[in-house]
Parts: C-alpha cells; structure tokens; sequence
C-alpha cells in the first residue's frame, strides 16, 4: 500500500511548508494557522479512532484505538497548546480542514473497520515518517524553531503507535476479500492524499470564499 503512495509521499517532503518545518525557516503565521487547522483535525479524527475503537474485534485492538484517540486530543493537544495557546471550540475549520475530517468520519460511519483502519493509517505513518526524516536533518533540537514539533512525532512512543497501526492494517487486509482490499486501498490513498493538501492549505493559508 506505502509503495502505491510513493509519489505522494515524495510530494509532501517536497512541500515548502514540510521544508521550512524542517530548516526552521517556516514563518509563525502559516505555523499558527496550521497548528489550530491541526487542533480541530485531531478532534474529528479522535473521533474516527473512537469509532474504530468501537468496531475492532478484539481487546488489544479497542484499547490500541482508544488510547489513540486519547492521545489525539491529550498528548498532541499538549503541543498545540502550547505553541498556539487553546484553539477556540468554535473556531472554523478551513476547506480542507473540513474535507479531511469529514472524510475519515464518513468512512468511520458508513464503512467496515478494515476501510476505517486503512483511512486512519496515513495520519500515524506519513507524521511517523516527516517527524523520523526531518530529526534525521535538523540536528539539535534545542537550538530548533519547530524542535518541539519534531521532537512530538519523531517520538519513539509514536513509532511504535504507528508500527501497531500498520500490523492491525495488514492483518485486516490479509484476512479481506478483494472488494475490501481495494476499499482500502482508496481509503489510504485519498488519506495521504488529505495529508499532502492539509499542509499545502497552511502554506496557502486557505479560507473559504464566502
Ligand atoms: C493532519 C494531521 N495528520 C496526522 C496527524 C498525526 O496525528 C496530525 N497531527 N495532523
């Protein structure tokens, strides 16, 4: 699945937003707007994780999604806050924003737990893989404009989250008929996909027209 997604994950490393998280040369304002995008994100996506929490067939698999879930809104809430101070509960969710989580709540309500597992899958991997990368090049941290953010998603604790996600998205896709597996395979695409826009709408910093 990663490997059909590959020119997509080569675009978001391409990205000036992910460039300039990773030099530090990204300005404050595109920052702020994407961390408070980002805070409402997590919120619809806690939700997505609470559902698959809901559908998954065994222990290990609702507790790995509930403490997701948890840490959604906790762990990385944490970050937001204390780069952006708290994001408002009515605060308005940009364009893509608002596609992106309506997107996995969609799958979450009208699809099985594997399409669910496949569509949550790129929000762990793609930040898993950005956050290992950009370490690899910034250096230290101390010293970094974005240090705390990269520090957050280079975290072993999340690569090992995301090493669980992956293992239950596999074992899901291994036990699936083939209309399934192409269901999830279009639910980790346009995912990644969602993941490529979000930061490229904080580059742009989106709003709606109206
Ligand atoms: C848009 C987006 N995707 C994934 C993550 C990682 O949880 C995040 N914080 N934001």
């Amino acid at each position: 699945m990663w490997a059909a997604t590959a020119r997509t994950r080569d675009a978001i490393d391409a990205l000036p937003f992910v460039r300039g998280l990773g030099d530090g040369s990204l300005d404050r304002d595109r920052f702020a707007y994407y961390m408070t995008q980002d805070a409402l994100y997590l919120r619809g996506f806690a939700r997505a994780l609470a559902s698959a929490a809901a559908k998954a067939p065994n222990g290990e698999e609702i507790a790995f999604f509930a403490k997701a879930a948890h840490d959604a809104i906790v762990v990385e809430g944490a970050l937001h806050e204390d780069q952006v101070g708290r994001v408002a509960d009515e605060a308005e969710p940009s364009p893509t924003c608002n596609a992106y989580t309506s997107y996995v709540l969609s799958v979450a309500h009208t699809q099985g737990y594997p399409e669910l597992v496949a569509a949550v899958l790129p929000c762990f991997w793609v930040y898993a893989d950005v956050g290992e990368r950009l370490m690899a090049k910034a250096g230290e941290l101390a010293d970094h404009a974005y240090g705390e953010w990269i520090a957050t998603y280079a975290d072993e604790e999340f690569a090992q989250a995301t090493e669980q996600a992956k293992a239950i998205a596999d074992r899901q896709a291994a036990a699936a008929d083939p209309g399934t597996v192409a269901r999830m395979r279009e639910a980790f695409h346009r995912a990644t996909t969602y993941e490529w826009m979000f930061w490229d709408a904080a580059w742009r910093r989106e709003a709606w027209a109206h």
